[in-house]
């Protein structure tokens, strides 16, 4: 598998299962896209999912039309209830009818990674299936190493702007712009929230 960034805007993202794993699936896609949570028994963040449609079912209540019917309407599906064996059978009509699918106990064509999420940035991290606890400690590890992140990419945005226009050569701009990201004065000011501006004029 590959990363990718997707606008999911005008896309349907159908979330079986709304235990502590399907809540976390469900929260991946909560401000990107439409989605519709389908379980038996619902933990009550469920509820707070902007643009969700929640359906309280057990899937071997459903008619096999209806449930093919409800995937076709959907482009993403993820498929996290604690029946493994129901997973299966909800990736299998997923695959057939040619949609992005998650088997959060087996196969599927997509991984939902850990997310280090900024105002500025997103790193998506991924064992691909080999141990799980990595990326989540390796999200840990991102947001309490790098506070400065942030307010570092604002700051280079500010600065290669200004660079563009003041040094003609291409080298000597990527030059300056990393010894800034490397500079620790420089990630304190970050850290305190000096205006990149500011910190432009400060140390440049
Ligand atoms: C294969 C995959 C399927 C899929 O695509 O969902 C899968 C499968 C399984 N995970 C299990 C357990 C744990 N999962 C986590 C955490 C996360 N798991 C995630 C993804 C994936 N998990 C996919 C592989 C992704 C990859 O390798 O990169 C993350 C990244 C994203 C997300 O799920 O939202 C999220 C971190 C979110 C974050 O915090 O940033 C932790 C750690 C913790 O809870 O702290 C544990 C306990 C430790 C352990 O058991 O390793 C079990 C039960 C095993 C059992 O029964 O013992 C299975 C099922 C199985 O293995 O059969
Ligand atoms: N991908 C991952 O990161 C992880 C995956 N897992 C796996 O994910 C599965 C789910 O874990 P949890 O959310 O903790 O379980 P959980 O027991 O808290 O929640 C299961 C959800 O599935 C629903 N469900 C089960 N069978 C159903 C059916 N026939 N019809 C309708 N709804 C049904 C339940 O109502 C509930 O909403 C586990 O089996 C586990 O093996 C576990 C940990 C991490």
């Amino acid at each position: 598998m590959i990363p990718l960034f997707l606008d999911l805007s005008a896309s349907r993202v159908l979330v079986f299962g709304a235990g502590s794993v399907g809540i976390r699936k469900a929260r991946h896609f909560t401000s990107a896209a439409r989605m519709t949570i389908v379980a038996e028994d619902l933990s009550p963040e469920v509820f707070s999912f902007k643009n969700a449609s929640i359906k309280q079912q057990a899937i071997e209540d459903m008619e096999s039309e209806d449930l093919e019917k409800l995937i076709d309407r959907h482009d993403i599906v993820i498929a996290a209830l604690s029946d493994e064996k129901e997973n299966e059978r909800l990736c299998s009509l997923a695959k057939a009818a040619g949609k992005l699918y998650n088997n959060a106990t087996g196969e599927g064509n997509i991984r939902i990674p850990s997310v280090v999420c900024g105002a500025e940035y997103q790193i998506a991290v991924t064992t691909e299936k080999s141990a799980p606890a990595v990326p989540a400690f390796i999200r840990s590890f991102l947001e309490e190493n790098l506070p400065w992140l942030d307010n570092m990419v604002l700051l280079q945005n500010t600065l290669r702007e200004e660079l563009k226009t003041t040094i003609p050569d291409q080298a000597r701009r990527a030059e300056i712009l990393r010894a800034v990201i490397d500079d620790a004065e420089i990630q304190n000011a970050c850290i305190a929230g000096v205006p990149s501006t500011e910190i432009c004029k400060k140390y440049l």
